[in-house]
């Protein structure tokens, strides 16, 4: 018989707050990686995070988790940044920019001292642009260093189609592409319901001045504002999220996900990070999809782009400083 061979599969978060625990707990749930490290500025906070999940370990599959140090990652396969701020309410994503981009500085340089050769996976806001620090300042390739990007916002766009249509959301295709933010937009013009085109699907002919679906979109641009307005901060679906990057890095799974990725020409943008529908395996990011999108989409994706940017160039000033 064949031998089965099993790759240990290490991973290591920084940052154990609610999101960083969250993905934690998510990680432990579904079996993920073999190794889980936690890493805090707050040692008590990871410590305890590594307890607590431990002792849920005969109820979940088998893994190493404890509280670490930078020297970790060494070693790592993947890398999961969930340190620093959060928004408090009425905070925009972008609000974020200058304090986390020091902490990121930080703490990048951190893991390359120890030699670090694997892939970053970024979750903190301004996401994008936290992203591209992460790039600058690990030196590593570009298809090593990804953000969630909107990847949460499609999941959202998803469920609110799918509860408006009343079809199970795994059915239902959609991307929001662009920043994570305020800037971002809905690609109607894929938009697909078992294979079949949603105008077509729902006898809507204009989706992009429907009353309904332009609630429907809105309320995913907003969504972190209206959760965090009620309970201070989102992270299950979050949480959810980087587990699904995860799986589809550490299985090299070729999955197409809506992921923060640098673009160099694709869409007709260059040097910057946003969100997009990309393959991810276990290098990283393989291949860019990219989408016809119509002229007003076309439209809207720059202007995003150009938000990002100026706000990117905000970032790279503040850590010069
Ligand atoms: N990309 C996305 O879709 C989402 C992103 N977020 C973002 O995730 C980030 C974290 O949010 P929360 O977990 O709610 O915040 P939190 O305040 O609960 O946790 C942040 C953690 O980072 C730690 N930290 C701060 N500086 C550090 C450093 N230099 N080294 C190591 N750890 C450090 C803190 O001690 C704290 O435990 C925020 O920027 C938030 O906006 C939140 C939800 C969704
Ligand atoms: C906080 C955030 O980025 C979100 O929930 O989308």
């Amino acid at each position: 018989m064949a031998e089965l061979k099993t790759k240990l599969r290490k991973v290591v978060i920084i940052g154990t707050g609610f999101v960083g625990s969250s993905y934690a707990y998510s990680l432990l749930n579904q079996g993920v990686a073999n190794e889980l490290v936690l890493v805090d500025l707050n040692k008590d906070k990871a410590e305890g995070e590594a307890r607590d999940l431990n002792h849920g370990m005969p109820f979940g599959a088998p893994m190493k988790i404890k509280a670490g140090d930078y020297s970790d990652c060494h070693n790592a396969d993947l890398v999961v940044i969930t340190a620093g701020a959060n928004q408090k309410p009425g905070e925009t994503r972008l609000d974020l920019v200058s304090k986390n981009a020091k902490i990121f500085k930080g703490i990048v340089q951190s893991i390359m001292d120890v030699g670090f050769d694997g892939i970053f996976l970024v979750a903190t806001n301004p996401v994008d642009i936290l992203s591209d620090i992460t790039l600058e300042v690990s030196g590593l390739p570009q298809e090593r260093v990804i953000g969630s990007g909107t990847i949460l916002d499609t999941a959202r766009f998803r469920y609110l189609l799918s509860e408006h249509f009343e079809v199970d959301s795994r059915n239902v295709h959609a991307y929001i592409i662009g920043e994570h933010g305020d800037s971002e937009l809905p690609v109607w013009s894929h938009v697909q319901i078992g294979g079949i085109p949603l105008s077509r699907y729902a006898g809507i002919d204009d989706l992009y001045s429907h009353p309904v679906m332009t609630e429907l979109f809105v309320n995913v641009r907003d969504a972190a504002y209206h959760i965090i307005e009620r309970k201070g901060a989102t992270y299950y679906g979050i949480g959810l999220a980087l587990v699904r990057l995860t799986k589809a890095i550490l299985n090299n799974e070729n999955s197409i996900v809506t992921i923060s990725t640098h673009l160099n020409g694709e869409y007709g943008l260059d040097d910057v990070y946003l969100g997009v529908p990309a393959i991810l395996n276990e290098n990283g990011v393989r291949e860019i999809i990219e989408l016809d999108l119509n002229e007003k989409e076309q439209k809207q994706l720059e202007k995003s782009a150009s938000v990002l940017k100026e706000m990117t160039e905000v970032a790279k000033q503040a850590i010069k400083e």
